[in-house]
C-alpha cells in the first residue's frame, strides 16, 4: 500500500516532467499502480487506516507523486448533495471545458507539499475529461464542483504544474474577478 515515504515532495525533479502516455491495454503493473492510487485515497479518508498509517487525507493522486512519471491518477471525492465520483483513470484528457471559471475559497493544498500557500487557484468550473479505467474501457465524464477542481489539480501533475503556479503572487486572496468561489 502506499505511504506518506512513497509520496515524493516539491524539489523532487518528477513533480516537474511531463508524464508520459500509458500503453494501452495496461499491463498489470500499471494495472497494480493504478488501483494502489485509489486505494491511498480511500485509505486516506479512513479514520482508523489514516491514523494507523500516517496517511494525509486526501481527495486525488496522480502518479508522479510516487515517482512514476506515467499518466494516471485517483479522484475519491463526494460533492455537496453527497454525490460520489470515485474514478482511476490511465491518459486523462480534458476534452472541453466551460468559459466560466471557479475556485476554492479555501484556497488549495497538495500531498507533495508540506507547507501552507495561501491564494485562490483559478480553474474551470466544468469539464468533461476521457481516459481509460483499469480494464482499458475508455470513459468520458462531466465534472463540475468540486470532483472538477480535483481533476484539474491530479491532471496538472501529470504535467508537471503545481496548484500554486495558478496563483496571483501579487494578489494571491484576492477574489478571482468573474470566477465561481466554491465553498
Ligand atoms: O496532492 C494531491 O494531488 C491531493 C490534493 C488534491 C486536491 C487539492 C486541492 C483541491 C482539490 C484536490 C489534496 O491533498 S487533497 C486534500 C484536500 C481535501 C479536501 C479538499 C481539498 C483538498
Ligand atoms: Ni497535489
Amino acid at each position: 500500500m502506499i505511504t506518506m515515504d512513497d509520496i515524493i515532495r516539491e524539489g523532487h525533479p518528477t513533480l516537474r516532467e511531463v508524464a508520459k502516455e500509458v500503453s494501452l491495454p495496461p499491463t498489470e503493473e500499471d494495472k497494480k499502480i493504478l488501483n494502489s492510487l485509489l486505494d491511498y485515497v480511500k485509505n486516506s479518508q479512513d479514520p482508523d487506516t489514516s491514523k494507523k498509517y500516517g496517511l494525509r487525507p486526501g481527495i486525488g493522486l496522480a502518479a508522479p507523486q510516487i515517482n512514476v512519471s506515467k499518466r494516471m491518477l485517483a479522484v475519491h471525492v463526494k460533492d455537496n448533495k453527497g454525490k460520489l465520483y470515485s474514478y482511476a483513470l490511465f491518459n486523462p484528457k480534458i476534452i472541453s471545458h466551460s468559459v466560466e471559471t471557479a475556485y476554492l475559497t479555501s484556497g488549495e493544498g497538495c500531498l507533495s507539499v508540506d507547507r501552507a500557500v495561501p491564494g485562490y487557484v483559478p480553474r474551470f468550473s466544468r469539464i468533461t475529461v476521457k481516459g481509460w479505467n483499469v480494464d482499458g474501457e475508455e470513459i468520458k465524464i462531466r465534472l463540475r464542483g468540486i470532483a472538477s477542481i480535483a481533476f484539474q489539480h491530479e491532471i496538472d501533475h501529470l504535467n508537471g504544474i503545481m496548484f500554486y503556479d495558478h496563483i496571483d503572487q501579487e494578489n494571491p486572496l484576492q477574489p478571482i474577478e468573474g470566477a465561481v468561489p466554491i465553498d
